[in-house]
């Protein structure tokens, strides 16, 4: 397993008007890799995925992937695999046309796509219009996107939101088999228990800035990791 950092967030502001979405943030994720990017509605984790992937600018700072801004990544389908909105899909696809059209966008054999539908367990549904998918099979079918190019980088906003449990340990297992893989996993979540399980590592947001950072058990301390959770990221409801 390859110890450089992979992806370097050195900081980073953003700041809209009257509102600091992300505010000096600064932390790292190692080659080969799964690290939670945590935090309470509103914190700042999109924002910060976003300005990694080249779809905001940084108001201050420096984001980069593999050494580099993602807008100077020559092949950034091979590099970088992101989901950001699992929502956004043609409703009148079917999720084989679906991979088929990103393939050929990000200059990918089309012979990937059968193997990938495999891969998030959508072979069955290949054939069916995306308009007609569960929420979780929206996700897989974005994972498998993400997917297309091979990239040794993944960056996931929210990707267990709205799953139910058995979608969940389904993520856990597909999360724990790209890092297998040797990929490195940058997710975002605001619920700590979807991702503890699987997180070597957690960045944890406040108001746009680090509170916390180190091993799940680290952040836990003695108590637990809902109380440590929560006491962080200001959310005592
Ligand atoms: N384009 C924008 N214009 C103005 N304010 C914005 C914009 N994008 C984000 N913000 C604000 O920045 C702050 C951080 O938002 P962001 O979406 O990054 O948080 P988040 O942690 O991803 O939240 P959630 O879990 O709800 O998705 C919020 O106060 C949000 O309203």
């Amino acid at each position: 397993m390859a110890a450089d950092p992979v992806i370097e967030v050195d900081s980073l502001t953003k700041r809209y008007d009257k509102t600091t979405a992300v505010d000096g943030l600064s932390f790292t994720v190692t080659g080969g890799s799964v690290v939670g990017l945590l935090g309470a509605n509103g914190s700042g984790k999109t924002t910060t995925m976003r300005m990694l992937l080249g779809l905001a600018a940084p108001t201050t700072g420096r984001a980069t992937i593999g050494g580099r801004p993602y807008a100077a990544i020559p092949h950034p389908a091979r590099e970088v695999g992101a989901v950001l909105d699992a929502a956004q899909f043609h409703p009148g696809r079917t999720g084989r046309n679906h991979l088929r059209v990103f393939a050929k966008a990000a200059d990918v054999p089309k012979t990937r796509v059968d193997a990938l539908l495999a891969q998030v367990d959508l072979e069955d549904a290949a054939r069916k219009r995306v308009g007609k998918y569960s929420l979780g099979m929206r996700q897989r079918l974005a994972l498998a996107t993400a997917l297309l190019g091979d990239p040794r980088v993944l960056v996931l906003d929210e990707p267990a939101n709205g799953l139910d449990p058995h979608g969940i340990r389904w993520l856990r297992d597909f999360l724990r088999a790209q890092r297998d893989e040797g990929r490195t996993v940058l997710l975002s979540s605001h619920v700590l228990a979807e991702v503890a399980q699987v997180v070597d590592h957690v960045v944890v947001l406040a108001k746009g800035r680090l509170v916390a950072q180190g091993a799940v058990d680290e952040i836990a301390g003695t108590g637990t990791l809902e109380d440590a959770f929560l006491k962080l990221t200001g959310d005592t409801r």
